[in-house]
């Protein structure tokens, strides 16, 4: 199918977004589409964390409305968004003391009764999530005697034992070295290859550049200001007008690379 023409998996129409009592962002409308991987670039406060937070409940939506596939997720029961929308949060200060498979298992909880005992699906599907992770030989040992880089890939397994079709990632490669970085990409691409929705806040615009099929930008104002695939957004000013810097393409080995100072 025609990139440009993929169904849509997430609707925001003339949302009004508060966190708690707060406002945080009002009007806005947007579309992300089905399959593809939309990345969500903004400067610091401009509102991407609590728009996303309306995915897992930490922010609302006051007014207007918030689609997933076309169903209301705004009065959706918590366990049934969970089957839908698997959220990883910002870089978390406290990191568990548990093995690793105790953790990627919790991604199991949404389709577990209330003595959260596994069965043989979910345990099929936690050791898949830590093999696609390579994670596998990491299963026993504790969370918090991990690096940053490997943290990360258990908590992304996490994600993925949720089994959802869309995945939302809120920094996912912040404090990471480059190979890390670059390993935490290929796998988001690789979900996105075997048909996942992603959508993640990036600050890294050559990172994003490279990895979005689709590009939301926000600024200061807290306003959605270009959406779209991605090549049509980087063809506009928005970067340069939201980060004062522009954009430079060059051609390497027959493919395009971007550079922004
Ligand atoms: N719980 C809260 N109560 C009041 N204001 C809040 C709350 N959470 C966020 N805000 C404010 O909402 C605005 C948007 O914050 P948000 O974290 O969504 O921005 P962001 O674009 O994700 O920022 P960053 O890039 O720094 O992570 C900020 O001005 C922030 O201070």
């Amino acid at each position: 199918m025609d990139k440009n023409q993929m169904p849509c998996e997430l609707q925001f129409t003339s949302a009004d977004i508060s966190v708690g009592h707060t406002p945080i962002l009002h009007d806005l409308s947007l579309s992300i589409p089905r399959g593809q991987i939309t990345v969500l670039l903004g400067p610091n406060g401009c509102g991407k964390t609590s728009l996303l937070q309306c995915l897992n409940g930490m922010s609302s939506v006051s007014s207007g409305s918030l689609t997933y596939q076309g169903e209301s997720l705004i009065d959706m029961p918590e366990r049934k968004r969970a089957r839908k929308i698997a959220f990883l949060p910002q870089v978390r200060s406290i990191i568990p003391s548990i093995p690793v498979h105790t953790l990627v298992e919790h991604g199991r909880f949404p389709y577990q009764g209330f003595s959260r005992r596994p069965n043989a699906e979910d345990r099929r599907l936690v050791d898949q999530a830590m093999k696609a992770c390579g994670i596998l030989s990491f299963a026993d040992r504790s969370v918090d005697t991990l690096s940053g880089g490997m943290r990360q890939r258990v908590f992304l397994a996490m994600v993925l034992a949720q089994a959802t079709p869309l995945i939302v990632l809120d920094e996912p490669t912040t404090y990471l070295d480059p190979k890390s970085q670059n390993e935490i990409m290929d796998l988001v691409t690789s979900l996105r290859d075997r048909g996942k929705t992603v959508i993640m806040v990036l600050h890294d615009l050559a990172q994003a550049a490279r990895t979005a099929d689709h590009l939301v930008i926000m600024s200061d104002a807290r306003r959605v200001i270009a959406s779209g695939p991605k090549e049509e957004v980087l063809n506009t000013s928005a970067i340069s007008d939201v980060f004062g810097v522009s954009m430079h393409r060059v051609s390497i080995d027959g493919g395009w690379h971007y550079l922004f100072f």
